[in-house]
């Protein structure tokens, strides 16, 4: 993505209502070109949205010929969760399809991880980074950082969950810039309360930052309105993609790329990756990461082809 030097807080707006006004074709596997037999539909699959690589035809029809501008989640959704962060490893083959993706397309990897990880994680120079679930943003002549003020309370914050969490076996206390993760997947189930009780004390004394929660994981933030979608938002303005030329497209597993689905509804589309799409405010789905990458692959030939 080619980009303009400065963002500023704010300057997405509040969020769009959350209604959504897209209307989609009835699921039905029409893409005329390779067919894609591993993924039939049913009834209740449906109801959630129909899927992005089994009726792919119909989404590129959806597309109505404009560009897209691709925002990519990392965990859950490019890779598998694994037990541990570091053990969730970008395959070299979806790396091969984003590098392609990118000369076709903008392309943003937004992420809840840490700037430098996540983008050390996906190791691909041009593109767009967020990290910290949008609060720390870099890409080509960009570079924001929302709630730099909120630093110190991190900081504090953090040595008190490792101090309260130490004697909890299991959990595993990762430090963003912008935010703090306290995975609860190593913890035995009956201990996993006393780690979310210490989570939540640990906010209650700090009213500068809040709770928000994963896949096994509760986060402390800056309390400040701003989101993975409110991110999404500015990066679109401020990179030039809010013409009606672009339709953004977001790819996401996990309740912070909520925060994204919701503010590009009536705007763009929002995929959600995984079996659990209930109550998902996406249009679209896609069963894991693995098709997932089939999809990003199947649209990087698709628009190569175009
Ligand atoms: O926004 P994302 O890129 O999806 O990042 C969300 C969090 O992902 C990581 O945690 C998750 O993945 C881990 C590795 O697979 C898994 O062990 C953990 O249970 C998941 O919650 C990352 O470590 C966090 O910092 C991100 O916020």
């Amino acid at each position: 993505m080619s980009s303009p030097s400065r963002l500023r807080l704010g300057s997405a707006g509040p969020l769009p209502a959350g209604d959504r006004t897209e209307t989609h074709p009835v699921a039905q596997a029409t893409d005329t070109g390779r067919p894609d037999t591993g993924n039939q539909e049913t009834g209740a699959d449906r109801a959630a949205g129909p899927s992005a690589l089994a009726c792919f035809g119909d989404f590129i029809a959806a597309l109505a010929g404009r560009r897209p501008a691709l925002f990519l989640d990392y965990d859950g959704t490019l890779v598998p969760l694994a037990p541990r962060p570091e053990l969730a490893v970008l395959d070299e083959a979806v790396r091969g399809t984003i590098r392609r993706l990118s000369a076709l397309c903008p392309v943003a990897v937004v992420s809840g991880r840490d700037l430098d990880d996540v983008a050390r994680m996906v190791g691909l120079e041009g593109l767009v980074y967020a990290g910290s679930h949008g609060f720390d943003i870099r890409g080509p002549g960009l570079r924001t950082q929302i709630g730099q003020e909120y630093l110190g309370e991190l900081e504090g914050a953090d040595i008190d969950l490792r101090a309260r969490l130490a004697a909890i076996p299991g959990t595993l206390v990762e430090r963003k810039r912008f935010a703090i993760a306290i995975h609860t997947r190593q913890v035995a189930p009956p201990d996993k309360p006393a780690v979310a009780a210490v989570v939540r004390s640990v906010a209650a004394e700090r009213a500068q930052l809040r709770v928000t929660g994963g896949k096994e994981i509760l986060e402390l933030r800056p309390n400040l309105p701003w989101d993975k979608g409110r991110a999404v938002l500015t990066l679109l303005d401020a990179l030039g993609l809010s013409g009606e030329g672009t339709v953004p497209l977001y790819l996401g597993d996990d309740e912070t790329d909520e925060d994204a689905f919701r503010a590009l509804s009536g705007r763009g589309f929002g995929i959600r990756v995984g079996d659990d799409t209930s109550g998902t405010a996406a249009q679209w789905r896609l069963r894991d990461p693995a098709e997932a990458a089939r999809f990003l692959d199947r649209l990087a030939g698709r628009l190569a082809g175009s």
